[in-house]
């Protein structure tokens, strides 16, 4: 049975599989991941790794539904690389490693780390056609993966979650909560031809524009106050300064640039605060 919709043999399913591999999307979560698993005193790498494959086939399996979806089922797309059964194939074999990944963590690591990985994947399976026709599903899922993916990580270390995890977690759902919301921005005439309600198609860009700076700086706010009462360590500073420079010039920009500008902002944004929680370098200037 074919898989590949672009040519026969090894090379081609290879290609289409590794097609669904889309780093800007995949690489937030498992740094994610590590992220949670780095904020705790004594870092393990096998637990640690096997959270982050969790998250990568939660992922990837969010990917592979959404393209059959937005090609097979609502004809959305004008190309896709998969077929019908390969897409079914690829779920399969996404969930597979998926459930192998967190049973792992419940057997030989710790039941909550399972319990915190499972709803990425249920986030990820409902996301296209379910979450992602709902303003806050299509807005927040994403979002909504990474804190859990912070929370798994860090369970994943030590069994349990801390203040700490879920208030990096918290900070980075909202942020990256308005991040989506610009992202959105780009597509409003073509969401609205399919019916696809995001936070822009509702309240019109203007609107959404206004909400998205505002969720950013109330995201950022909140990590500051959390740096200043010594929650987050003093680095953190510095990475809310970083973010917040590329949101002013971002918010000038036209959306496109302003979400490609958002987008890598939020990279730096976890390097900035994966040093400041990895080396603390600003604890003796502060
Ligand atoms: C661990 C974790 C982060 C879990 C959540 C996984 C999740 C919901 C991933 C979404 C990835 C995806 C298909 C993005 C494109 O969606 P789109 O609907 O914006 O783009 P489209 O218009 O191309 O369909």
């Amino acid at each position: 049975m074919a898989v590949s919709r672009h040519g026969s043999g090894v090379r081609a399913d290879i290609r289409a599989y590794a097609s669904q591999v889309h780093p800007v999307f995949m690489l937030p979560p498992v740094a994610a991941s590590l992220f949670g698993a780095v904020l705790t005193t004594d870092f393990e790498l096998v637990p640690a790794a096997v959270h982050a494959v969790a998250i990568f086939a939660a992922v990837y399996t969010a990917h592979v539904k959404d393209g059959y979806v937005d090609y097979h089922v609502r004809g959305e797309d004008d190309d896709h690389p998969l077929t019908v059964a390969g897409c079914r194939f690829g779920l399969v074999g996404a969930t597979t490693l998926f459930a192998g990944a967190t049973l792992v963590l419940a057997v030989d690591v710790t039941l909550l780390a399972a319990v915190l990985t499972l709803p990425t994947w249920v986030i990820a399976y409902l996301h296209a056609p379910q979450l992602d026709v709902h303003p806050i599903g299509a807005t927040m899922g994403y979002p909504a993966g990474i804190g859990v993916a912070i929370l798994g990580g860090y369970a994943s270390q030590t069994g349990a979650v801390s203040t700490l995890a879920m208030a990096f977690a918290f900070v980075f759902v909202l942020v990256l909560t308005g991040i989506k919301i610009v992202d959105d921005t780009t597509d409003v005439a073509y969401d609205r031809t399919i019916r696809k309600r995001t936070v822009a198609v509702v309240l019109g860009p203007d609107r959404a524009v206004a909400l998205a700076y505002a969720v950013i700086s109330v995201g950022l706010a909140i990590c500051l106050a959390f740096a200043l009462v010594g929650l987050f360590p003093p680095g953190s500073v510095a990475a809310v300064l970083s973010l917040a420079l590329v949101a002013i010039a971002a918010h000038r920009a036209p959306p496109k640039l302003a979400t490609m500008l958002l987008i890598r902002g939020s990279y730096v944004f976890l390097a900035v605060l994966v040093a400041a929680v990895w080396f603390e370098p600003l604890a003796s200037v502060l």
